[in-house]
């Protein structure tokens, strides 16, 4: 660089002043952030967020500590966050009154990048699309062997979602005392999904416990496949309808959809979703999905150009490699139903 371009930034008012302008308000708020404390957000209700503040000072967040070392904040959120939405899982900075004694408000002021998010998109109910759950790990699909039977195809929309949001997806078998597990399992085996398989006259917590432990983990599943019953298993001091966050909030009865994270005993977390069956998955590209194909991913490298990998494509490198032998018919099958199933259908 020449000295005389040199001289001419550094006498640029316009180049130069721009990103003082920038910093400077960061550098005024900085003495807040110092004494703010982390949490985590546990529960949304209305415009209060309910936080997890390790009682120690030290970071909730990380090493999720028993109930003993820590405490519940409700905070609001600082103006300066703007519109962006915190929701649970958000890990944050509060400061002000963070004792969490009752009828005390702290503020949240900064929230941290996240690692995931889960979202539901547009459907029926809902036309708008929201984040659910932030930096979770692991979406736990809860399915009944019987009472009520198996849904395959709402668990392939609860796998497209979790692959989507890059969360490690956990199917969790109940009722085994009722049905067995294999036929269901064997839909599963060219995908390699985990399972456990679970009997509520049996010990609930035990095939659970290696698989949630310190992971943060979201539970899905259609309405009597014995979800609570799990989550009251899992937590014992949440022995109450998973439904309500008059608990976290103290603002009266009433059943929510909303996301509630509660703290696992053995470390680590889970995120109840009462009210959320299924995804809207019109967002899903299969450029998407096929990142949880790593096997396959390659392949369709040579497909030709605008090929949607799906059945009717005459000329997909896919269909070229089961024929070459070099993938599972099985395997290239699953991931075909998964992209089908991005289709809503009647009764998803
Ligand atoms: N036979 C059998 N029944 C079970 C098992 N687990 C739960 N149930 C029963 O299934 C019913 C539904 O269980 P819940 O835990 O309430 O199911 P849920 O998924 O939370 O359903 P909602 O509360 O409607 O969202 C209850 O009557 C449970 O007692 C199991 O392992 N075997
Ligand atoms: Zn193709």
């Amino acid at each position: 660089m020449s000295p005389g371009r040199r001289r001419f930034e550094v006498d640029d008012h316009e180049a130069y002043g721009r990103p003082k302008r920038r910093t400077r308000p960061r550098t005024k708020l900085r003495p807040r952030y110092e004494d703010a404390v982390r949490g985590v957000v546990v529960a949304v209700d209305r415009g209060r967020y309910t936080c997890r503040v390790a009682t120690d000072g030290g970071d909730a967040t990380t090493a999720p500590p028993a109930d003993d070392d820590a405490r519940s904040v409700v905070a609001v959120r600082a103006r300066s966050l703007g519109r962006h939405a915190i929701v649970v899982g958000d890990r944050v900075r509060l400061t002000g009154d963070v004792s969490g004694r009752p009828g005390t408000l702290a503020r949240i002021v900064e929230v941290d990048e996240r690692t995931t998010v889960l979202r539901r998109t547009a459907d029926d109910d809902d036309p708008v699309e929201r984040v659910i759950v932030a930096n979770a790990d692991q979406l736990v699909i809860v399915t009944a062997l019987a009472e009520p039977p198996p849904r395959p195809r709402l668990i392939d929309r609860c796998l497209v979602a979790a692959y989507d949001a890059g969360l490690d997806p956990l199917l969790c078998l109940t009722k085994a005392d009722l049905a067995a597990p294999d036929e269901l399992l064997e839909i599963y085996r060219p995908l390699g999904v985990p399972y456990v398989v679970t009997r509520y006259d049996d010990d609930l917590v035990t095939p659970l416990r290696d698989r949630l432990a310190d992971r943060v983990s979201v539970l899905v599943g259609h309405s009597g496949v014995g979800k609570s019953t799990l989550v009251n298993a899992l937590v014992p001091s949440a022995q109450r309808a998973t439904g309500e966050v008059s608990e976290t909030t103290g603002r009266g009865r009433h059943t929510s959809t909303q996301a509630v994270m509660l703290p696992l005993p053995f470390g680590g977390w889970i995120v109840d979703t009462p009210g959320i069956r299924s995804f809207g998955l019109a967002h899903v590209a299969p450029e998407d999905l096929i990142r949880a194909f790593p096997d396959l991913e390659g392949i369709i490298e040579d497909c030709p150009r605008g090929c949607t990998h799906a059945r009717t494509e005459p000329e997909c490198a896919l269909d070229e490699a089961v024929a070459a032998g070099t993938v599972d018919p099985a395997r290239l099958d699953s991931y075909r139903r998964l992209l089908d199933s991005r289709e809503r259908r009647a009764g998803d």
